[in-house]
């Protein structure tokens, strides 16, 4: 206390009259916080606790975590200042010469005190709505939530990018058929982790029974059948929120759903690269070691996998954009950006990521207080017409699906991706 108001008389004296209201609880913080002095030890930690962050904290915090530890191991930034068209740069320099002669044990402990804000908040800001206090039990490959009237069902293999295997498959149709019977309004699905959901498991095709490969590939088209099914016969409201990429059949199914939110993180990204500054976002990402979270990007490479569309996307995807641009996704593999997706009318509405989930959890919580069986009946007259068209859709895509899987352009793509040769 006596190093603080030697502080505090210090600052008084060398202030002009107009801040000296305000200097005492500014020093005063500073004097406490290096009172409680972090130690090296805590610093480490927190320096390791960063690297794990699930969530990128966006650019300002992570300028405020560089600046911070630039400051507690080098001092007072006294390098020369970089150029205006070096923007990275520039930025880092701001930000840590902007913390003037703060010393080093101050920025020590202010950098942990900010690791220590972030952890919490980020690992619940990514997936915790609607809360947790419904849970359902008996799901390997499922988080299953109810509250505030939504059903969430959350893909949760985020190690394999939610790829979606046998038992995943089995316990999504279980999910949905409960989620049709509980007394939930909406029903959402989305994916835990970086990923939305990386498309079918590729081991799938390795698990080969007594009857052989074709016995393997008339299963996998009855599967396939019945869990598609299980979206076209859905009778509650359906939405997804995709946190990030989408492959294959996640990418597929989404013409079968009635609104698909997804967030702008990509379009920031692309607009970089696309003005050259890849290697600046790289270099920026990459310096405060931060897992950033992966772009919601829309993806179906089945020629490049030796397959072909199922999901009834051969159905719903021209409908939905145009017969060319369906071509280009689903004949050529093209990768679509979350606002690209959104300008064909396969994403409903594209949020800023900062805000993403916060707004999109807003808007499903006001949906799901709409009378619900006005919702559901709306729902019957826009899919009735088509239910019918959808399942001969589906059964088609399967049964070309089952002779896809024994060709040896299949085969190959497997083993490649198997034998790590090949990644999308
Ligand atoms: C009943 C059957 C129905 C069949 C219906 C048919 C549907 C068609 C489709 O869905 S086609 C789409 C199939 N999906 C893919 O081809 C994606 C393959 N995966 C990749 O290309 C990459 O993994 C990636 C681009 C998705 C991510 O690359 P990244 O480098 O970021 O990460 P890793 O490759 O290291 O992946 C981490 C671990 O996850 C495993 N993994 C990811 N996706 C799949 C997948 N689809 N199938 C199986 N495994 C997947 C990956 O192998 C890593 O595992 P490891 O850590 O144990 O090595």
């Amino acid at each position: 206390m006596a190093m603080a108001y030697l502080a505090w008389r210090l600052a008084r004296r060398s202030c002009p009259s107009s801040l000296q209201v305000t200097s005492f609880p500014v020093v005063q913080l500073h004097m406490n916080r290096t009172a409680m002095r972090a130690s090296q030890k805590d610093f480490e930690n927190s320096m390791n606790q960063v690297k794990l962050l699930k969530k990128d904290p966006g650019n300002e915090v992570k300028l405020k975590l560089y600046a911070l530890y630039k400051q507690a191991t080098e001092g007072p930034c006294n390098m020369p200042k970089p150029g205006v068209f070096d923007l990275i740069n520039k930025a880092k320099w701001d930000a840590w010469n902007a913390l003037g002669s703060l010393p080093k044990e101050a920025a020590r402990q202010n950098y942990v005190d900010l690791v220590s804000s972030l952890s919490p908040s980020l690992e619940s800001s990514s997936q915790v709505e609607p809360g947790t206090d419904r849970k359902s039990t008996g799901f390997e490959t499922l988080v299953v939530t109810s509250e505030d009237g939504i059903t969430k069902i959350m893909f949760n293999r985020p190690k394999k990018k939610n790829a979606i295997n046998t038992e995943m498959y089995h316990e999504i149709m279980r999910a949905l058929k409960a989620a049709s019977k509980d007394d939930s309004i909406i029903t959402v699905l989305t994916g835990n982790g970086d990923y939305y959901s990386s498309g079918n498991d590729l081991t799938n095709f390795t698990d080969i029974p007594p009857g052989g490969v074709e016995e393997k590939a008339k299963n996998n088209a009855v599967l396939l059948r019945e869990f598609v099914g299980c979206f076209i016969d859905f009778p509650k409201p359906l939405i997804a929120v995709v946190n990030g990429p989408a492959v294959g059949i996640s990418v597929t199914l989404l013409g079968l759903f009635d609104a698909v939110y997804a967030s702008d993180r990509v379009s920031q990204l692309l607009e970089s690269k696309r003005s050259g500054k890849q290697r600046e976002m790289r270099a920026f990402e990459s310096s405060f070691s931060v897992a950033s979270h992966k772009q919601a990007t829309f993806h179906t490479p089945f020629s490049h996998l030796g397959q072909s569309p199922e999901g009834c996307s051969s159905y719903t995807f021209p409908k939905i954009m145009s017969p060319a641009k369906a071509t280009e996704m689903l004949i050529f593999g093209k990768k679509l950006t979350a606002g690209e997706a959104c300008a064909q009318g396969l994403v409903t509405e594209v949020f800023p990521d900062s805000t993403f989930q916060k707004e999109v959890w807003t808007r499903l919580k006001a949906f799901a207080k709409l009378p619900p069986n006005a919702l559901r009946i709306s729902k019957e007259v826009i899919r009735k017409r088509e239910r019918e068209k959808l399942h001969a859709v589906n059964a088609e895509e399967c049964n070309v699906l089952q002779g896809r899987w024994l060709s040896d352009e299949c085969t190959n793509a497997v083993v490649n991706f198997l034998s790590r040769k090949s990644k999308l």
